[in-house]
């Protein structure tokens, strides 16, 4: 069985699929300390709990974070005895082509994010993921990766507020009842909350006019609901977007292997 690992700089996730069916999903901290016995005991204790009983023998990895695949890479050969695919290293192909400035590293869940959407919606897609930082991946009609935009995420952006003055709490986002807070937790919510909705409709919108196609609107990212919730921001949101990527991209090296 596969267990595909998608690191972010904020959180891992976990998750072990038999074909096309997501079996079980965990979630853990981004630690690049975190060693491969580590990563071992803390997934085989979740599988005991919950009664899975598998055989992995396929690993795929997408990481935004580099120190961390060394781990997961020892994770695959001692435990699961197979060498894993990690998406944007040598020995893992990639379904679309990405068209970017000649030495440009794209961020692998970017690389991942585009896998996913264009095989759900086809092309002409923004994907955009609300993760440590928020990004926008261009997918153009043929699938291929050509840019984006990344801006900074919106906790890390609360938490800037809080680092960076001395009077302002740490905050968690809400949408605010009104844009004029009254004291200063609400003010910060507003200016982050109703600023976001502002980043995302005046990046979507340039984004189209810029391409100059009709182009579809895919959210990913525990966060999306909040947004969309005000206002009609996305034409989907789609929790499982990299999840999905890593499966297809995992069936794609499959398939030409
Ligand atoms: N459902 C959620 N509700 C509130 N905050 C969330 C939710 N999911 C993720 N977050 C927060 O959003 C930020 C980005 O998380 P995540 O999407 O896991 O980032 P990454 O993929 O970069 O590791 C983190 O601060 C995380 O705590
Ligand atoms: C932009 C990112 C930090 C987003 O990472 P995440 O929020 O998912 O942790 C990551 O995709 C990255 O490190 N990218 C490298 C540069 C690029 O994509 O152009
Ligand atoms: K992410």
């Amino acid at each position: 069985m596969l267990l595909a690992i998608d690191c972010g700089n904020t959180n891992t996730v976990f998750s072990i699929w038999n074909g096309t069916q997501a079996i079980a999903t965990w979630r853990t901290s981004t630690e690049w300390q975190r060693t491969a016995d580590q990563y071992y005991v803390w997934l085989s204790s979740l599988m005991a709990f919950q009664k899975i009983d598998v055989v992995i023998d396929e690993v795929i990895v997408s990481s935004t974070v580099p120190r961390v695949v060394f781990n997961l890479r020892v994770l695959s050969d001692r435990y699961f005895n197979c060498r894993p695919l990690v998406v944007g290293k040598a020995g893992c192909a990639l379904p679309q082509e990405s068209r970017v400035d000649i030495g440009t590293t794209v961020g692998p869940d970017r690389l991942v994010n585009t896998a996913g959407a264009y095989d759900r919606h086809g092309g002409d897609l923004i994907v955009v993921d609300f993760g440590t930082a928020t990004t926008f991946d261009v997918v153009a009609s043929d699938g291929a990766y050509v840019g984006g935009v990344i801006a900074p995420g919106v906790n890390l952006s609360l938490e800037a507020l809080h680092n960076a003055a001395a009077a302002l709490p740490h905050v968690d986002i809400s949408k605010p009842q009104s844009v004029v807070g009254t004291n200063t937790v609400a003010c910060m919510q507003s200016g982050v909350f109703w600023g976001y909705i502002g980043l995302v409709r005046e990046i979507c919108a340039r984004i189209k006019a810029e391409r100059g196609v009709p182009m579809k609107v895919i959210a990913t990212g525990g966060l999306a609901p909040l947004f969309q919730q005000s206002e009609a921001l996305f034409d989907a949101f789609e929790e499982d977007l990299t999840m999905h990527g890593l499966i297809v991209i995992h069936r794609y090296n499959k398939e030409i292997a």
